[in-house]
Formats: C-alpha cells, sequence, structure tokens
C-alpha cells in the first residue's frame, strides 16, 4: 500500500462515484466508502469498485458488542477490500472480536483486510472531550492510550489527525498504522472538521496515509485539486 492518499467517496449514489471516477479516467486510486455510499449502495458497489482495480478502504466505524463485531467483520472480510475500521472505545474484547471475524471470513490463502481503529474523531475538540464526553486527559493523552489498546489488541494501526502521528510513533512504533483525515489546503474552509492539517503538514507529521474528501470531490475541478494534492504533498521543503 505505497499509496498515501485516499480519497473518501462521500456521495450517496453509483451514479454520482462513477461521474467522480470518470474524471480520473478510471486511474485506479486508493478510495474511501463510508456510510453515506455503502448505506445507499450497499456490497455491489464494492465489487464495482474492487472489478475497476481501485484500493479500498470500507470504513462503516464498527462500534458494538464483540459478538456483534466479530459477525458482521466475517461478513465484509468476503468482499475482500483492504482496509476497515472501528472506534477503538469499543474496547480491547471488541477490537479481539473485529480481528477474529476478519480472519474467519478470509478465504484461505488470502491476506486477511488491514484493521484499524478510530481513535478520537477529527470533529473532536480538546474542549468536546472534556465538557461534553466528560473525558478527564488531553486529546494527546487519550488518542495516545486508545492508540495503545488497538495495538494490545492486535490491530493494524489507527485513525487519528496528523498532530497526533510524532506521538503515535513515539509511542507505538514505525510499523504501527497511521490513516489521518482532517486534511485541508491551506486557507480552505474547515467546515465540521476540527483537528485539521494541510497536505504538505501532514506529510511532514510523518503520516503513512491522508484521507481527502470534499477538499477533492466538492472542488469545481476535482482532478485539479488532486494533482495539487500531488504536488503539495511531493514538493521538498
Ligand atoms: O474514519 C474516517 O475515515 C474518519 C475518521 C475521523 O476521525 N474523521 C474523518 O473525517 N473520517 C472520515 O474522513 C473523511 C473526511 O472527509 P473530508 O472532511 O471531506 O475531507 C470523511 O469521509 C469522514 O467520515
Amino acid at each position: 500500500m505505497n499509496q498515501p492518499f485516499i480519497v473518501a467517496l462521500d456521495f450517496s449514489s453509483k451514479q454520482e462515484v462513477n461521474e467522480f471516477l470518470r474524471l480520473f479516467s478510471d486511474t485506479p486510486l486508493f478510495v474511501k466508502v463510508g456510510m453515506e455510499l455503502y448505506y445507499q449502495e450497499g456490497p455491489a458497489m464494492i465489487e464495482e469498485l474492487k472489478a475497476q482495480g481501485h484500493r479500498i478502504f470500507l470504513d462503516l466505524k464498527l462500534h458494538d458488542i464483540p459478538n456483534t463485531v466479530k459477525q458482521a467483520m466475517k461478513g465484509l472480510a468476503r468482499l475482500g477490500v483492504d482496509l476497515v475500521n472501528v472506534h477503538a472505545a469499543g474496547g480491547t474484547q471488541m477490537m479481539k472480536a473485529a480481528l477474529e471475524g476478519l480472519e474467519a471470513g478470509t478465504a484461505s490463502g488470502v491476506r486477511r483486510p488491514m484493521c484499524i481503529a478510530v481513535t478520537q474523531l477529527t470533529s473532536t475538540s480538546e474542549q468536546m472531550l472534556r465538557a461534553e464526553l466528560w473525558i478527564a486527559h488531553s486529546m494527546e493523552e487519550t488518542v495516545v492510550h486508545y492508540a495503545s489498546l488497538a495495538k494490545e489488541s492486535g490491530l493494524d494501526g489507527v485513525v487519528c489527525s496528523a498532530k497526533e502521528v510524532p506521538l503515535i510513533r513515539e509511542h507505538l512504533g514505525e510499523a504501527f498504522v497511521t490513516v489521518t483525515p482532517g486534511i485541508r489546503f491551506a486557507n480552505e474552509a474547515k467546515g465540521d472538521q476540527v483537528r485539521v492539517v494541510t497536505p504538505a503538514e501532514a506529510r511532514k507529521l510523518g503520516t503513512n496515509f491522508i484521507v481527502i474528501g470534499r477538499s477533492i470531490t466538492r472542488a469545481s475541478d476535482p482532478y485539479a485539486a488532486y494533482e495539487r494534492l500531488q504536488r503539495e504533498w511531493n514538493r521538498e521543503e
């Protein structure tokens, strides 16, 4: 997985997805299918994207009792996607069950999908963490703690803000994968995101993968926006 950009296909129909991908002349991308698209188009969308050669992050953020997550993951593994996720807040038993389900659902001789855990959503602020969610630790401490639980459970990595990547590296090592949404070009509106960085900052902070949605999908010229992303990522400082 050496492609560092994951494009969030946050559309509500297959038709919109195909119109968007056509702008890329059907070049294989690393795409993310989240709740908005999957709940409308279901497994057939995954089949279609796979047939077009795209790598797929199926982002359904599972968070339930261990047995339910295990059985759900068994089904998701059969779709043959590359990456899936859970909420670390579900705890270690749930995360271990997720892996068991993935292993049970993966055909023999095939590598199971990578599984990562959301530490704290990039839309959560330090203030919200304490005042609303009643988590009496800083954002950084909370993210590192949740990431440690994910690692202890055998997961491959985490979703966090790129701001937290250096700490994750320090505490959990270089091999633990970091997938970081909350990416905006300089001077772009944050919208509902809070812990935001630019593509160049994300690279400097050492993330493995960035997830980018609206900055590309809602741009007036999505292909030009993707080229800008590649330029900014590759620019030597
Ligand atoms: O798991 C995710 O992908 C995710 C976790 C998180 O903490 N924050 C976050 O924004 N995401 C997803 O990343 C994408 C970000 O989209 P944009 O804000 O449009 O770039 C959305 O599809 C979110 O569902």
